[in-house]
């Protein structure tokens, strides 16, 4: 680890290894693309509206029919599903939500702003006060019109950019192909999170399940390798040969500080990537190290601690995952939250801490007994970010889980 530190806050250090990643830039059609990122614009198929339709329940309308005391013929139905008929001089046409538009209505009164009688109908005074020419219609085309731009490129889909592009006939959208990303964790110590019974120098591999988890909720990216690897230079050398060279990210996890066994430094150096940082003024997570390949791989080296691995993951490789599978914003955008108590010591650190939120909205720090607590963790329902020799409750950005 290199003292001084090479970034003096963590969103230097992620930016400094953003910039030497490659995105990815395969792309496939995609059936499920909730969470995935469009690689071809959405160009809108036809008008949006296709025509010009009604937005309310009620009457199409000539302006010079809307008087106060005239009772006026209703001569047709428009309703959603078929093409409308033809509007008599002197008549209104009954219209639904959706339905077409008429041709000769100008506007459209909503059905309780009248009096309806047997086949005719009376304005009440809320029609005759705000009943203007284009009243309740919605226009051809004035969401979109055919041929123009819908959705960008690197648009993450969500519930909402689903809808638009099935109103577009779009249901297979072009998408960037899924990061590759495999995780090595590190330790002779540790054992498979199933181990029923085990020995007291023995823990189970809570990093390889919190890593996992993480992916799993990320659509774009998709684990290739999960791998636990001795503690010895050469089975690491192997390991970290082969998932570089089956994915996009390899995230490591243990193994980065100080310790005789700590391999992870040197074998990355070896691969010859570059160690854009190894050691970063944060706690949890002071050994953490981040490299790119020369080809604009990454590899993260998460500090074994639990806590600080968890935190971390969450912290750089989440953001850094977005950017390399091809999303412009990709940088975190935590909320602002007050803490409900003012963090204990102030150090020179940038520090997360545990929180909790509670049902009015402040943020509860879970008292932790360091970064190998696992049960603060699991109790927690995301981090604050509180800055260097900072003893005062914020706002500061809450990173949830
Ligand atoms: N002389 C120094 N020693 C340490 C420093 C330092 O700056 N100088 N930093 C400390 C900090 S902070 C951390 S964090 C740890 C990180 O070290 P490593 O990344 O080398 O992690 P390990 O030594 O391999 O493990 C630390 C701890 O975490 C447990 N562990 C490891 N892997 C897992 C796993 N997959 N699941 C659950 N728990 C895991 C491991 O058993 C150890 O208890 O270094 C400090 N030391
Ligand atoms: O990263 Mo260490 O977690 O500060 O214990």
């Amino acid at each position: 680890m290199k003292q001084p530190f090479q970034y003096s806050d963590p969103d230097a250090a992620i930016a400094a290894l953003a910039e030497r990643l490659s995105v990815v830039g395969e792309t496939e059609p995609v059936n499920e693309p909730v969470g995935r990122i469009i690689a071809e614009p959405i160009v809108a198929d036809r008008d949006s509206p296709a025509a010009d339709v009604s937005a309310m329940d009620g009457y199409a309308v000539r302006m010079s029919d809307v008087q106060s005391d005239s009772v006026v013929p209703v001569s047709g139905i428009s309703q959603a599903g078929a093409a409308p008929p033809a509007m008599e001089d002197g008549h209104v046409v009954r219209i639904f939500t959706g339905a077409i538009i008429p041709d000769g209505c100008q506007a459209v009164v909503k059905r309780e702003d009248t009096e309806e009688l047997e086949a005719s109908i009376r304005f009440l005074p809320a029609a005759i006060e705000s009943t203007v020419p284009g009243s309740h219609i919605r226009r051809r085309g004035e969401n979109a019109p055919v041929g123009s731009n819908v959705l960008d490129v690197g648009t993450e889909v969500t519930p909402a950019v689903v809808a638009a592009l099935a109103n577009f006939g779009c249901t297979t959208p072009l998408c960037y192909r899924r990061v590759k990303v495999a995780v090595l964790t590190t330790g002779d110590e540790v054992v498979d999170p199933a181990t029923p019974a085990l020995e007291p120098w023995q823990l189970r591999n809570s990093n390889r399940s919190a890593v996992q988890a993480m992916l799993c909720q990320y659509p774009s990216a998709i684990l290739e390798i999960v791998e636990h690897v001795k503690d010895d230079r050469d089975s690491l050398q192997q390991s970290l040969d082969a998932a570089i060279a089956a994915c996009d990210v390899v995230v490591l996890t243990g193994g980065v500080s100080m310790g005789d066994y700590d391999y992870v430094p040197d074998t990355i150096e070896h691969l010859g990537a570059e160690i854009v940082f190894h050691g970063l003024p944060i706690r949890p997570g002071k050994p953490i190290l981040g490299a790119a390949t020369k080809d604009g791989k990454l590899v993260l080296g998460l500090p074994g601690n639990p806590v600080s691995a968890t935190i971390n993951c969450h912290r750089f490789l989440m953001p850094l995952l977005r950017r390399i599978a091809g999303k412009p914003s990709w940088a975190d955008k935590p909320s602002m939250v007050t803490l409900a108590e003012t963090p204990q010591k102030a150090i020179p650190l940038h520090t997360m801490l545990l929180v909790r939120m509670t049902d009015i909205g402040a943020a509860e720090l879970v008292a932790a007994k360091g970064s190998g607590d696992l049960v603060a963790l699991g109790r927690s329902d995301g981090y604050v970010a509180v800055p260097p020799m900072t003893t005062t409750t914020g706002p500061w950005p809450m990173f949830r889980w």
